[in-house]
This record gives C-alpha cells, structure tokens and sequence, in this order.
C-alpha cells in the first residue's frame, strides 16, 4: 500500500499534456485477439489496469513487442486456450473490469471463453447481463460452474442477429461488437454505447477489415467477415484525464493550457465545467484554464438549481462527477450532483466534509454541494481513496487545501493515471509518495 502526502495551498501552473484513454485502451488491446496479424497501437497509457490486460495477454500467448514508450505491436497467432482456462487466468482477469472484454474476441475465434467476475472499481452493481444477452444471441452457450465461480462459454461460428441492448452498457457494447465481426451474416446492435472509446474500436476493427457502419450511433450494423487482418491504431487522449485536470486547474491553477485533447472527442465536458463557472478556453487543440480566484455555479433558465448528472454518451460521463463535485465546493452557488449509474460512487463526500466541504449526501445518489466562494479554505487531512475518480477528487482537494494531506490506498488512482505525482509536481504541486 502506499500513500501521497500533499502539502496544500501551491498554485500550479504551466502545460499538461494527457495520457492515452484508459478505457479505450482496454479494448482495443482485447481487440488484437481478432487476428493472427500484428496490430500496432500506439499512445497507450502506463497505467496499472492497462498493464495488467497487457499482461494477460501476453500470459495467454500473445508476442507483445514494445517498440517505444506507449508504442506496442500485438500478436495473437499462438494463443494459448489450455491456459485462458486455469484458475491461475481466472484469478487475474479479477484484477480488472477491462478483463471481461476478452470474452468477445476469444469466443468469436476461438469458440470457447471462461469468465470469473472481473474487478474494477468498487462503486456499486456492476451487472454483465448486456454482455451474456448480446454474446448468447449470437449463439454462444454459458454454462456455470458453481464449484470455481466461472461461466465457461463455448460456441461454433456465431451468427448475426438483431439485438436491442437493456442497457447502453460500455464494455458491454465492446464485447457484442468483437463477437460479432467475425459471425455469419449481419449483427445490428441497437442502444449501442457510442462512447469514443467505442468509436474508436470500431474504426480499429474496420481497418483491421471488418465491416461497421452506424459509428457513434447507437445502432450499429455489423457485416460478419471470415477474418481481420493486422493494422495500426492511436489511442485518443483521455477525456477522463483531461476533466480532472480541467477541475484541478479551476481549483488550483495560476493558468494552465492542456495540451492535444482531441476537443471534437470531449462531448459535453468542457460545457458542464463552464456550467460550474469554470472558463474553458479553447485555443486549436489546446484547452487554457485561467486562474480562478472566483466562479459562480449557473442556475437553469427558469431559475432553479443546477443539475449535473450522468447519461450514456453523448451525454456526461458518470466518471467525471466525483472531479466535478469538488470544484463545486469552491463555487459561488448551489448544484445538485445526481450519480444515476452507480450507487456508491458518492461516499467519498464524507472525506470533503471532513474537509470543511458544505455537502448535504441525500441519499446514495445524489449530493447537494453549497460552495464557499472561497471565503473558507479546505483542510488538510488524512483520507483513503476509495476509487479510482473518487481517489483523485481528493487528490485536488488536497492540493486547494490549507495543510498537509495524506491520502492512502493510492493504487486506485494509479490505476487510471500516468505518473501523476511527477507531472503535477512539474507544474508546482507538492506530493511525494510513500511506501506504508
Ligand atoms: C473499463 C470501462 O470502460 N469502464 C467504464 C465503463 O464501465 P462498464 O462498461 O462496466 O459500465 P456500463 O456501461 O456497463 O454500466 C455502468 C452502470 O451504469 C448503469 N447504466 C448503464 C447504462 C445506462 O444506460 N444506464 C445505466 O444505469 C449500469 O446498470 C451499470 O450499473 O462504462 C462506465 C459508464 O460510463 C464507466 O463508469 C467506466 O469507467
Ligand atoms: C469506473 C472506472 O473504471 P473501471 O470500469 O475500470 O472500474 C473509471 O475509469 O472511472
């Protein structure tokens, strides 16, 4: 285990450039498993989740070649399925959620896949039914075994359907459409995800030969293929990333510019922070924070209190909200943070009262956050973080704050963020990790 301890009270200031997406990381890499052919990707971040799929890929056969940093060549033409079914597997895919997007692309070549229930952030229900509907109506069979806690799947060529998702589920989106590129005949997916991320397997796939239109969509056809070949793939920077540094330069920041974030690829975000007050300037392909000595919260056009909350893209990412409720607590105003996807992602707020936060937790859903204005500062304290966006909610939070902080259980942060010590440290923060 080991903890950040923050001294609080510094203002950033200077470039930050943001690491590749996680979450699409973790699917275009299970997507290299569609082929005997070396797929290159290249800005993917040096996270834990991340390397963890890297890993158990190359556990399950897979030749990983790194040929710079962030730069990998993947070949899945000696895979190894005796192993993908041992306990020693089963118990690493636990390790992470990206973990069950390797059942599409294993059933859809290989015709067998076991899944154990994969880890991830706790942050509430965390159901695969989209996944098991989607896989089994492509004609894939789940059998459990009670004994080792594990869905051993199997199925000949799969064949296309139409299916309409119970859920816009992310990785459940991703799963269907890896299964589906190499079925007999045409799958069409309606209430599709359409993330980026998503869109951005589908553009990998169709270079690697598939056949995908209705991207960023939420109906997708697919035209099943006999097989995809090797092709090359960048990943988008992370929107995630880029929201945290947003609300870390609102709260924190003497003007800081964040470097190439594929603005068309933000959607919502930089909208929802000026919702808070919070100017985004956008210069070309760069966003610039000014410093912010003051921001006040919107209210909506017929007077009442802001709203924020999540929706499947291209509404807000749920992902984000944790970041912004912390910059709510320095606005001038009042805004209802409502976390419709997961139900225990809201906590953490306990930690920010702590702090000296005004936040009201309704129920497990939702907070209202009253903002000082700045007039009264956060505290330092000692904190643990309990997720991943949660964890780094309260790494600026203790930035802003007056005091030491220490914040312990920092694997989950870096779960999702690339060296995120040395970068702010680069920029004028004071944080240094230690080893408990
Ligand atoms: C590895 C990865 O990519 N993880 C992301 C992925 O997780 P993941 O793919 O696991 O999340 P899902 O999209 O499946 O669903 C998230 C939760 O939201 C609920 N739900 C989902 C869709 C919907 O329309 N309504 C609804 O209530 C689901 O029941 C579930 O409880 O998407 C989540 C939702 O954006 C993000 O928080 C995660 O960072
Ligand atoms: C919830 C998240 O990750 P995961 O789905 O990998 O747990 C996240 O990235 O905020």
């Amino acid at each position: 285990m080991a903890s950040f301890i923050i001294e609080g009270g510094r203002r950033l200031t200077g470039e930050i450039v943001p690491q590749g997406a996680k979450n699409e990381a973790l699917q275009v890499i299970c997507a290299t498993l569609l082929t005997s052919e070396p797929v290159r990707i290249k800005n993917i971040p040096d996270i834990s989740d991340v390397n963890n799929q890297i890993r158990l890929l190359e556990d399950v056969g897979v030749k990983v070649t790194r040929n710079a940093p962030g730069d990998f060549t993947f070949q899945a033409d000696e895979v190894n399925m005796e192993y993908v079914q041992s306990d020693e597997f089963l118990a690493r895919c636990t390790k992470l959620r990206g973990s069950v997007m390797l059942i599409g692309p294993m059933i859809a070549r290989f015709g067998r896949a076991m899944v154990a229930k994969p880890g991830g952030d706790k942050i509430g229900r965390r159901r695969l039914d989209t996944h098991f509907l989607g896989i089994q109506k492509l004609g894939a069979k789940f059998d459990y075994d009670i004994r080792r806690g594990v869905y051993d799947i199997h199925a000949g060529r799969l064949c296309g359907t139409y299916m309409l998702l119970d859920e816009a589920s992310v990785t459940g989106t991703a799963n269907i459409i890896m299964a589906s590129v190499l079925a007999m005949g045409t799958t069409t997916i309606y209430n599709a995800a359409c993330e980026p991320y998503i869109q951005q397997l589908c553009h990998l796939l169709n270079r690697m030969g598939a056949n995908i239109s209705g991207i960023a969509s939420n109906l997708l056809t697919i035209v099943g293929v006999d097989s995809l070949h090797g092709a090359a793939h960048t990943v988008l920077p992370d929107m995630i990333e880029v929201g945290s540094f947003i609300g870390m330069a609102a709260m924190v920041g003497d003007g800081i510019s964040i470097k190439n974030v594929s603005y068309d690829n933000l959607g919502i975000i930089p909208y929802t922070f000026s919702r808070l007050g919070v100017q985004v300037l956008r210069h070309g392909d760069d966003l610039f924070i000014p410093r912010h000595d003051h921001y006040e919260i919107d209210s909506f056009l017929d007077g009442s209190f802001m709203t924020l909350s999540d929706a499947p893209w291209p509404g807000l990412t749920p992902d984000l909200l944790s970041v912004l409720l912390v910059v709510a607590t320095q606005a001038k105003g009042t805004v209802l943070i409502h976390q419709k996807m997961f139900e225990s992602r809201l906590f953490f707020v306990d930690k920010l009262i702590d702090m000296g936060a005004q936040i009201i937790l309704c129920d497990p859903h939702r907070a209202v956050v009253v903002g000082h204005d700045h007039q009264i500062r956060l505290r330092g304290g000692r904190m643990t973080s309990p997720d991943i966006r949660a964890g780094i909610a309260l790494l600026i939070a203790a930035m802003s704050a007056d005091g030491t902080s220490r914040i312990s259980n920092i694997e989950q942060i870096d779960r999702g963020y690339e060296n995120i010590e040395s970068r702010l440290t680069a920029l004028g923060a004071c944080i240094k990790r230690v080893e408990e």
